[in-house]
């Protein structure tokens, strides 16, 4: 085949197929976390890098670290290895990861801490993260794409105002609930500042992007439409209208029932299902054509044997019908052997 006749945008490529809403026979396949603990070889470079943060801010590191799970499987796609957490450190929000529990951040709790943060994000601060995505992109094979990602602004903004994870994301919600214009305002500039994010990693190499919002799953349909929906959106039409060519997948973990609503507004060329979605209704409920990504339970990858092959047939089998990139329904989890991960990209790959 003539390779030079094809772009890095890679024509081949199953996974950018699948997003332009093909139906294919052997759909794509790859893993959120496919990078990270569940790997002897980055558990080996994660102690020699130092903190989390050096290794995502090290492009030597963070390159190394998003190629080792494609050189040991066959798929579809690389995924940068970065953090959402990335975007308001480089509004000027201090953030570190503690050891064994995860993120900490000095909260954004009021008005007037909001208005110590940057008014636009520092670019220049993230030209680490730009320089992984354009080395990712020179090493991978062109049929084998390169995915940029960003946190959907309420996911950062529960970190933002609550200084770490947990507790039903308590502390983000109340302040929306008691101050929604103080709350309002950091959604908007987390859309401006994800928007610049996900371009610049498009601009350097990235030939998707996926908006993860994990945590809106939890809200009631209205604060869920107002605080996930309309931001996602926000940021999904100013990215196309920015950059036509780029692939856009919103992952709005739990939306169930709000699914519907959400996949009508938002301009996306794929919806993310987690685990607990049911596959039938969400096919229903997304636009002909888009494609789903999902949903493989996690857990079941860690089991590996017949209930893994088991739950890769039962997504081909619900979705298969329709354009489909198959992945799990939340990130691979630290106790995965590598081995089950090619037992999945295997049955996925029998066709
Ligand atoms: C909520 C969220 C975060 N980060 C992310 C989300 C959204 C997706 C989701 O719901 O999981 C997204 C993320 N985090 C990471 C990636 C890299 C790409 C990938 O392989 O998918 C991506 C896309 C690496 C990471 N991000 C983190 C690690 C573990 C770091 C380490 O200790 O080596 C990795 C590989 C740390 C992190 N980062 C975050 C938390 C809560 C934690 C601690 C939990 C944990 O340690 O697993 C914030």
């Amino acid at each position: 085949m003539n390779r030079s006749a094809t772009s890095a945008a890679g024509a081949e490529s199953r996974f950018l197929k699948a997003l332009s809403g093909e139906v294919q026979t052997v759909p794509p396949v790859w893993l959120m976390r496919q990078a990270g603990r569940y790997l002897p070889e980055y558990r080996e470079l994660r102690a020699r890098a130092g903190s989390f943060l050096d290794l995502c801010y090290t492009p030597e590191f963070a390159t190394e670290v998003t190629l080792q799970p494609i050189r040991r499987f066959a798929l579809d796609a690389a995924i940068l290895f970065s953090d959402i957490l990335v975007v308001p450190h480089a509004l000027g929000q201090e953030v570190r990861f503690v050891e064994g529990e995860g993120p900490r951040l000095d909260p954004v709790a009021s008005l007037s801490e909001f208005a110590r943060l940057r008014e636009e994000i520092d670019l220049g601060f993230l030209a680490p993260v730009y320089e992984t995505v354009a080395r990712v992109r020179a090493a991978l094979d062109p049929e084998v794409a390169l995915i940029g990602f960003c946190g959907a602004p309420y996911t950062v903004a529960t970190y933002m105002v609550g200084g770490r994870g947990g507790d039903e994301q308590a502390a983000a919600r109340k302040l929306a609930y008691r101050e929604p214009e103080t709350f309002q305002a950091l959604i908007d500039r987390l859309v401006e500042a994800s928007v610049a994010h996900l371009l610049a990693q498009v601009r350097a190499g990235a030939q998707a992007v996926q908006v993860f919002d994990s945590w809106s799953g939890d809200l009631p349909p209205a604060e869920f439409a107002r605080w996930s929906t309309e931001p996602i959106r926000a940021i999904c039409a100013k990215v196309k209208a920015a950059a036509p060519e780029v692939k856009l997948i919103a992952f709005a973990r739990g939306a169930g029932a709000k699914l519907a609503d959400f996949a009508a507004a938002v301009p996306a060329d794929a919806f993310g299902l987690a685990t607990a979605e049911n596959r039938i209704a969400a096919r229903a409920a997304v636009p002909a054509g888009v494609a789903l990504q999902g949903n493989v339970d996690p857990i079941a990858l860690v089991a590996g044997g017949a209930a893994l092959d088991a739950a890769v047939d039962g997504v081909l089998a619900d979705l298969g019908h329709g354009p489909l990139i198959v992945n799990l329904g939340h990130g691979v989890r630290q106790e995965t052997p590598p081995e089950h991960v090619a037992q999945m990209v295997a049955r996925v790959r029998r066709g």
